[in-house]
């Protein structure tokens, strides 16, 4: 029986006492352990009119870098990008420690929700991941974003390659003294291939802590790892969105047009492009049926709202009162137009999508080569200060690879791979601005879909050009049902002035921000891809 076999392993990774194991629940089963009038706290789900279910996260309502370690050891030593920011160091006997705190939590629970799943569509890149955790939306959460096997896939599954115990309601007293950021933790030791996770319930971490992974053992078997959604239309033509969180990336990739392979993590082989996860995580916030209409219809029944306000069971996703980063997780084939297995040939058009709140960048521009190498490195975008969509204070965020919260490995491993690809298939890149322009509103959903459509069907490369100064970009000035007078950023201002010193300040500041990578000369080389500050403006 699957179960004593199931309960032998819980014990041999230390998860003691009378517990009882739920094994791959149906979403029945998890559907009526959420809504069960026995859970305490943030276990409660409440049912919404959609037929989806709500849940809140707690305290954490989006990741928690700063409690990001990995364990130091004789495995990660030398490969582990150790940057001091994003992969923060641990030593095998603190993760031993708080290791013992999540399995006396779970020692302790009544129930124990074991889901093996899948991280990635191929076989023989795919990691077998097993989740234990004790509070049923969790289990809910990782059985719509990781690829749900067969029932034959599972009675065949074997040992897992990577294990998730998800402590959430205990935290570690001790973390003064082993100098760790704060009670909550989460750590991964890629010897004993596990993640351990304390005090915060975000199902983010579950999520993305499997992409690092998969973003330390592909790119050293020479593939590329990426974050981007993407798609594939009738005639097998892929497109990838890369873009940090909150630039497009689920929105722009449901398109009715097209085929959705996957809304967030992809890798690329010398077969083509697959998706690592088998469900998407939208945002929320202000969604509504007319701009959004194929994620509005995928909020149904099995898909679990997070964070989003619920008033007598009716959502209201106007309401950011709890975060702005209110979302919504589904299985992939709540999305209409799909591709199962989630995998396509090799990609033709690469989207950068950075949201500008400078106002600065053109809504599209064309790269050459060096570029699309200069642009990923850079990985520019901004984060909005606080939770208000003002634009007073912009704060730009430069993210190699437009993942850096998810590399595992040096940038230039993510670049080195991507660029190959691109090479090898003839692929093009853009740059397409998501964030806003000199009328200080956001570029509108309509002009961006419009411009997406014009990058895959080619019909941008006969448009006609013109060069914008300083950004150092070739960009169309003319583009079928694209707003007039939106193209050159510098028609949005009413004095044009205004954008060539913002411009500049933007300029500067990719120049700073390059200059990690110019002591080897393959990075030297790009700095004329680059924003310029001495060039003469010509208009
Ligand atoms: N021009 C635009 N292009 C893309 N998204 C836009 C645009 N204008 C507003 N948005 C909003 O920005 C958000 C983008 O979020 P999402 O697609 O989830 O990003 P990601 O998947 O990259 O984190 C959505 O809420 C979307 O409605
Ligand atoms: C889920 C996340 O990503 P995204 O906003 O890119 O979808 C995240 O960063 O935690
Ligand atoms: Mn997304």
């Amino acid at each position: 029986m699957k179960n004593a076999k199931i309960i032998r392993d819980l014990e041999k990774l230390g998860i003691k006492g009378n517990y009882e194991v739920v094994y791959n629940p149906s979403y029945e089963e998890l559907y009526q352990a959420e809504i069960s009038p026995e859970n305490q706290g943030f276990e409660r789900a409440e049912l919404t009119e959609s037929g989806a279910v709500s849940v809140k996260t707690g305290i954490f309502t989006g990741r928690s870098p700063k409690d990001r370690y990995i364990v130091q050891d004789d495995v990660t030593r030398e490969t582990i990008f150790w940057d001091g920011k994003v992969n923060l160091p641990t030593t095998p006997e603190i993760f031993s420690s708080c290791k013992e705190l999540v399995l006396d939590q779970l020692s302790d629970a009544k129930k124990i929700y074991v889901v093996d799943s899948f991280c990635g569509t191929n076989a023989d890149t795919r990691l077998k991941v097993r989740f234990i955790m004790e509070v049923a939306w969790q289990a809910h959460f990782v059985t719509n974003m990781f690829i749900r096997p067969s029932h034959y896939e599972l009675e065949n599954f074997g040992e897992p390659d990577f294990t998730v115990i998800n402590g959430s309601k205990t935290t570690n007293p001790n973390w003064q003294e082993q100098e760790l950021n704060s009670e909550n933790f989460v750590m991964f030791n890629l010897t004993e291939k596990l993640q351990i996770i304390g005090g915060t319930w975000y199902g983010g971490e579950m999520k993305k802590g499997m992409f690092a992974m998969m973003n330390y053992y592909l790119p050293l078997k020479g593939m590329a790892s990426m974050h981007c959604s993407a798609n594939v239309g009738e005639e097998g033509d892929v497109a990838l969105f890369f873009g940090l969180s909150g630039t497009g990336k689920t929105t722009l990739s449901a398109d009715p047009k097209r085929y959705l392979i996957g809304d967030d993590e992809h890798g690329w082989d010398n077969n083509g492009v697959f998706n690592y996860e088998g469900g998407c995580y939208a945002k929320v916030i202000d969604l509504s049926a007319e701009k959004e209409p194929d994620i509005f219809r995928a909020i149904k029944r099995d898909a679990l709202l997070e964070n989003v306000v619920v008033n007598n069971g009716v959502s209201d996703y106007t309401d950011g009162s709890i975060t702005e980063n209110t979302r919504v997780s589904y299985p992939i084939y709540h999305i209409n137009k799909i591709v199962l297995p989630s995998k396509a040939g090799h990609a033709k058009k690469i989207v950068y999508l950075s949201a500008d709140a400078f106002g600065v960048l053109p809504p599209v521009s064309i790269l050459d080569e060096n570029q699309a190498q200069y642009h990923f490195l850079c990985g520019y975008t901004s984060k909005l200060a606080g939770t208000e969509r003002g634009i007073t204070e912009p704060e730009p965020s430069f993210s190699p690879a437009f993942g850096e919260a998810f590399l595992t490995l040096h940038p230039t491993m993510y670049s080195k791979t991507l660029i190959g690809k691109m090479k090898e298939h003839g692929a093009k890149a853009y740059l397409v601005n998501t964030g806003w322009n000199g009328t200080g509103k956001r570029i509108s959903l309509k002009d961006t879909r419009a411009i997406i459509d014009a990058i895959i069907d080619g019909s941008i490369e006969n448009a006609p050009k013109t060069r914008i100064p300083v950004m150092n970009l070739e960009v169309p000035t003319e583009l079928p049902n694209v707003s007039e007078g939106i193209l050159d950023p510098r028609d949005t201002y009413s004095n044009a002035g205004d954008w060539e010193e913002k411009a500049r300040d933007l300029a500067s500041r990719y120049i700073k921000n390059f200059e990690q990578y110019c002591n080897t000369e393959e990075g030297k080389k790009l700095i004329p891809s680059g924003p310029q500050l001495q060039t003469q403006t010509t208009n």
